[in-house]
């Protein structure tokens, strides 16, 4: 059994509770009102700044020169293609590029992105593959379990289904599992217990994510 077999016992009941999210729900069924949705984008577009620095990192203590590149092509693919998602949502939104770029993140946003930056600084190469695996994972099994159900008809969160559900997203996901299991097959016990712990812990902030957009969560002070 693979090593992201084995993380599917963890995985699977996170992938579970995200999907039965009521943001998540509604999104699937085509009935979210804008406000959750447009909170969810001005802070998504925050985390994936940092995202992407997480990317940065990997392509410098990646071990071999096709796993930099990867990693370079992720950072860029994820500043020039996935925020255009981002951007062209806020744009119908009115919401301009500077606009984005300036929202303060939200508690859990800000969690998160520490988070991962924080662990891509200060922990090991297969460290930083583990806590990426869940946002790679996680939107993509999300997006194929709602594009199951049937597309919905607000074109917003069809788009939406079609880029996380899409050949490119599940390509990325493959690729990122397959790290993941050659990086463990070399790892010690205590190493791949450390993963397993990792990959829980950001999986957890994928839900929280969506529910401090549900609950559009601010900072009370
Ligand atoms: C919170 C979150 N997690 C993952 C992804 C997919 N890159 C995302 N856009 N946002």
């Amino acid at each position: 059994m693979s090593f992201t077999d084995e993380l599917s016992t963890v995985a699977d009941p996170l992938w579970d509770a995200i999907e039965g999210h009521p943001m998540v729900e509604r999104l699937g069924a085509g009935t979210l009102s804008t406000d959750p949705f447009e909170y969810w984008v001005r802070q998504d577009y925050v985390y994936l700044v940092d995202y992407a620095r997480v990317f940065a990192y990997g392509a410098g203590t990646a071990p071999d020169v096709a796993r930099m590149g990867t990693f370079a092509e992720l950072l860029d693919s994820t500043i020039n293609t996935e925020m255009d998602l981002h951007r062209a949502y806020a744009a119908e939104f009115g919401i301009s590029e500077a606009e984005l770029e300036a929202t303060e993140a939200s508690p859990t946003t800000r969690a998160y992105t520490d988070f991962l930056v924080r662990t891509a600084a200060t922990g090991s190469f297969g460290d930083l593959v583990a806590v990426l695996l869940p946002c790679m994972w996680g939107f993509n099994e999300t997006a194929e379990r709602l594009r199951e159900r049937g597309k919905p008809d607000d074109e917003r969160y069809a788009e939406w289904i079609d880029t996380y559900a899409g050949a490119e997203f599940t390509e990325l996901t493959t690729w990122c599992k397959e790290l993941m299991d050659d990086v463990a097959r070399d790892a010690s016990d205590a190493e791949r217990e450390r993963y397993r712990d990792l990959f829980y812990e950001s999986g957890r902030y994928e839900y929280r994510f969506w529910d401090a957009a549900w609950r559009q969560e601010g900072w009370e002070l």
